[in-house]
This record gives structure tokens, C-alpha cells and sequence, in this order.
């Protein structure tokens, strides 16, 4: 039995994700704070909604997926009726493996996870590391739950904060990115709507390029950008406008709010 505690944006797109992978509605429990939002998950799922302890007590996976600022909370609330030989997974940005073993009684196993909202469509990225109770058999449970909705990649935990900077927060950028194009496009007198599509078949296009042919992205940029053409004079600008080094310092400040949020 599988506990989704915090069945938020994350924790409803891993229980779908979960229940399109075959996992009977029978196998899932959530919990949530709001009786309305309780109500949508049943509704939505055919889900047993549960108080967090009863949650606990009757599941060998926990799935925490509280905002980080909530997770000592949460933690504190269900510590005393966590199964000795439960696996607890911890969906939060910033919380170390070692925030959630402090905080439990006995040797709990802890699996930290980083997963993205492409989980929606089984296309997410998730980085995982163990905690120092949990082996080779809870990192393989935690696969076998994540991979049917996407990539699952080990990691040293010492990465996740990065990780978590790259393909946790990823999406956002990109939908940013997407956001900005067609602003382009409005300014050059483009419909809306069809900017959007422009842009929307671009960007799929151009990842799967990227995921499919395994060449490295500057040959497939370079195999656009022709000598003197549209493509250099655009890039002419990114450069002046020190795009690149922008993403970099984006990505750092990502990775160094990550490291601050398990202090609130
Ligand atoms: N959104 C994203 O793209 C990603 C998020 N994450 C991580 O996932 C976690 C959740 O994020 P996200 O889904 O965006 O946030 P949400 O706020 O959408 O989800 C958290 C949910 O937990 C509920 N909650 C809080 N405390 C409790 C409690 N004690 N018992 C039961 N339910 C509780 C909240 O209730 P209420 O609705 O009342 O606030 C909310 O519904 C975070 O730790 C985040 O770092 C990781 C990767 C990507
Ligand atoms: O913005 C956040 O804090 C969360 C973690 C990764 C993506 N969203």
C-alpha cells in the first residue's frame, strides 16, 4: 500500500501517474488538508482520503510530498505510527534525507526524490539518492514506482540540490522561455494562437532531436544557423543580451534557495 501524504500538485500528478501504471485505486491512500480538496481526491480517483496517522499506519511506502516548509510538521504528526519496515519517500525540495531520519523513531528508511511535473504526461525527470538506512532493495522500489511515469536517474545526494535547480524547476523555464517567443511573435504581428502552436511544435520538435538522435546540442544548433542567416543574427542578440550567463546565474540561485528551504 502506497501513502501519498500532502496530495498536492506533485502528489496528484504521482497518484495519477500511479494509477496509470496499473496500480488499483485500492493501492493508494492520500491525505490532504482541506476537506474539499479530501473530497476532489476521492471524487477524481476512487482514492481513500485518510487522516495522515491512519494513512501511515496502514501503508509500507510513504510518499511525502508537502511543501518543504510543512515537511517538520507533517513529520513530527505521523512519527509515532510509522511502520518500522516502512520506506519513506521524500518528494520536497531541500529536505535532506537526514531532516526526515532526525525526525523519525528507529532506523526508517529514506529515500530522497526530485521529480518534475511532466509526471503529468510520463515524462518525468527523477533523481533519487538513499539515505543512510536505505539499500539497494528500497532505491529499486522507488524506480519501480517512478519509472512508469518517466526517467528515473540515481544521484549522490550531495546533486539533488542541483538536480532539483536543473530538472525540478526545469519545466518553468522552458514554459518561460515559451511565454517570451511568443511575446516575439505578438511584436512581430503574429496571431496568438498561432504563435503559440509555432512555438509549442518547435520546442517538441527540437527535444525530441535532442533525446532521440544523441548528438550533442551544438551540432544541432549548428546544423541551423546558417552562414550570414536569421539564426546568427538572433543569437548575435542572446549573446549581447548575456542570455547564457543569465541561465547560469538562474540555475545557481535555484540551487542555493533549495539548500536554504529546509530552514523555512
Ligand atoms: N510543483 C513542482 O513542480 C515540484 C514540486 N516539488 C516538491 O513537491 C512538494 C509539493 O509541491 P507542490 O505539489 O507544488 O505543492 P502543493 O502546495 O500543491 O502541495 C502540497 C499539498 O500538501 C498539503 N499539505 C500541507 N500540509 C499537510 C499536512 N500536514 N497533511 C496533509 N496535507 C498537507 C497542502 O494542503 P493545502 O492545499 O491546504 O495547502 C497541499 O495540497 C514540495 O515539497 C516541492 O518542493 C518537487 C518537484 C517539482
Ligand atoms: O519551486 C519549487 O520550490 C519547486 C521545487 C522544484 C520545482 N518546484
Amino acid at each position: 500500500m502506497i501513502a501519498i501524504l500532502g496530495t498536492g500538485k506533485m502528489g496528484e500528478a504521482l497518484l495519477s501517474g500511479l494509477l496509470r501504471a496499473g496500480t488499483s485505486p485500492d493501492g493508494v491512500i492520500a491525505t490532504a488538508r482541506r476537506a474539499e480538496r479530501a473530497e476532489a481526491l476521492r471524487e477524481r480517483y476512487g482514492v481513500r482520503v485518510l487522516s495522515n496517522p491512519e494513512a501511515v499506519k496502514n501503508a509500507g511506502t510513504l510518499v511525502l510530498a508537502v511543501k518543504p516548509q510543512d515537511m517538520a510538521a507533517l513529520l513530527t504528526e505521523i512519527a509515532p505510527y510509522v511502520p518500522a519496515d516502512a520506506l519513506v519517500i521524500s518528494a520536497a525540495a531541500g529536505i535532506t534525507t537526514s531532516f526526515v531520519e532526525d525526525r523519525l523513531e528507529g532506523e526508517v528508511p529514506v529515500v530522497r526524490v526530485m521529480s518534475n511535473t511532466p509526471v503529468l504526461v510520463d515524462e518525468a525527470m527523477s533523481v533519487i539518492s538513499a539515505g543512510s538506512h536505505a539499500g539497494e532493495e528500497h532505491l529499486r522500489r522507488t524506480e519501480e514506482m517512478l519509472r512508469p511515469v518517466g526517467k528515473v536517474l540515481r544521484i549522490p545526494e550531495s546533486q539533488q540540490d542541483a538536480a532539483t535547480a536543473l530538472s525540478g524547476s526545469g519545466p518553468a523555464y522552458f514554459f518561460y522561455l515559451v511565454e517570451a517567443m511568443v511575446d516575439a511573435g505578438i511584436l512581430l504581428g503574429m496571431p496568438r494562437a498561432a504563435a503559440l502552436d509555432m512555438v509549442t511544435q518547435s520546442i517538441v520538435g527540437a527535444a525530441i532531436m535532442l533525446r532521440d538522435s544523441g548528438e550533442h546540442p551544438v551540432i544541432l544548433r549548428e546544423a541551423v544557423t546558417s552562414p550570414g542567416g536569421t539564426t546568427i543574427a538572433a543569437i548575435a542578440e542572446l549573446e549581447r543580451h548575456s542570455v547564457r550567463a543569465a541561465f547560469l546565474a538562474a540555475i545557481e540561485a535555484a540551487r542555493d534557495r533549495g539548500r536554504q528551504l529546509a530552514s523555512g
